[in-house]
């Protein structure tokens, strides 16, 4: 199976720099067609840049056996009065075929609700996207022992009204709030294997893919990978520059990383 790598770039990079990152991915994975064999990768730029990195990947662009190219929001209605706002068909039009839903800063900061990202859910399912559902636990429910009954609720919330086919297109991102970010602390693998037992029980097979995220790093990525359940990473800062993605690809793609 393979492993999906993939990153959000948030809200960084101008049109100009979106463009120069992926014409470099595109050379190099175009040189490196066996690293393919055995990653996913996966970019998901800001939505202003969306149209121009699917078009710098040229052929390796949302192909079977190429690079899946994402959005990092999308409204659940198809189209209408809703300033700012951008909808599932309109990100589909400049090349998405991914599309993250409920990442903790847009939970945060954006009123996202386990109720909003099922409407989401269901609109990407509904136009053939692959929803890239983002769940994860507070500190305060880490110690409070609610980590497993809180993933649970999330993802049932966001999933329950998927049919079994539906169901097999989500991919899963766990990423505990604690380990995103600057101000987070990288996860030790004994703490994230409770949550992937649970996940994998759930969700494992019935699913597209469950990935973790928060705090990658070239240097962690092959024991986070080593982790039951993990089929792959979501990354933030570490794969940025296209010298730090190639890195990450390259630790997933080694043969030692079965
Ligand atoms: O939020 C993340 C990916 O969605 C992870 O961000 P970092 O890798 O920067 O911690």
């Amino acid at each position: 199976m393979r492993r999906w790598i993939g990153t959000s770039w948030k809200m960084n990079k101008t049109i100009g720099q979106a463009r120069a990152y992926a014409r470099g991915l595109r050379a190099e994975l175009s040189d490196r067609g066996e690293m393919l064999d055995r990653v996913q990768p996966f970019v998901i730029p800001p939505a202003t840049a969306l149209a121009a990195v699917t078009e710098e990947m040229g052929p390796l662009a949302n192909m079977a056996g190429g690079i899946r190219i994402g959005a990092q929001n999308a409204h659940w209605e198809d189209s209408g009065a809703w300033t700012g706002e951008l909808s599932i068909p309109q990100v589909k039009d400049a090349g998405a075929t991914l599309i993250e839903i409920g990442h903790f800063e847009r939970r945060e900061h954006f009123g996202e609700t386990v109720e909003t990202t099922s409407w989401k859910v269901q609109a990407a399912v509904r136009h053939g996207l692959t929803p890239l559902l983002c769940i994860g636990e507070s500190t305060q429910i880490r110690e409070a022992g609610k980590t497993a009954t809180f993933l649970l609720d999330q993802t049932r919330g966001a999933l329950s009204a998927l049919t079994v086919e539906q169901m097999s297109r989500v991919i899963i991102a766990y990423e505990p709030i604690w380990a995103i970010g600057a101000q987070g602390r990288p996860a030790k693998v004994g703490e994230l294997r409770e949550p992937f037992d649970v996940l994998a029980h759930e969700y494992g097979g019935r699913t597209e893919a469950l990935l973790y995220g928060g705090s990658v790093t070239p240097g962690n990525a092959s024991e986070l990978l080593g982790i039951p359940g993990v089929n792959g990473l979501f990354v933030g800062r570490s794969a940025w520059t296209l010298s730090g993605y190639l890195e990450l690809l390259e630790v997933a793609a080694a043969p030692e990383n079965p």
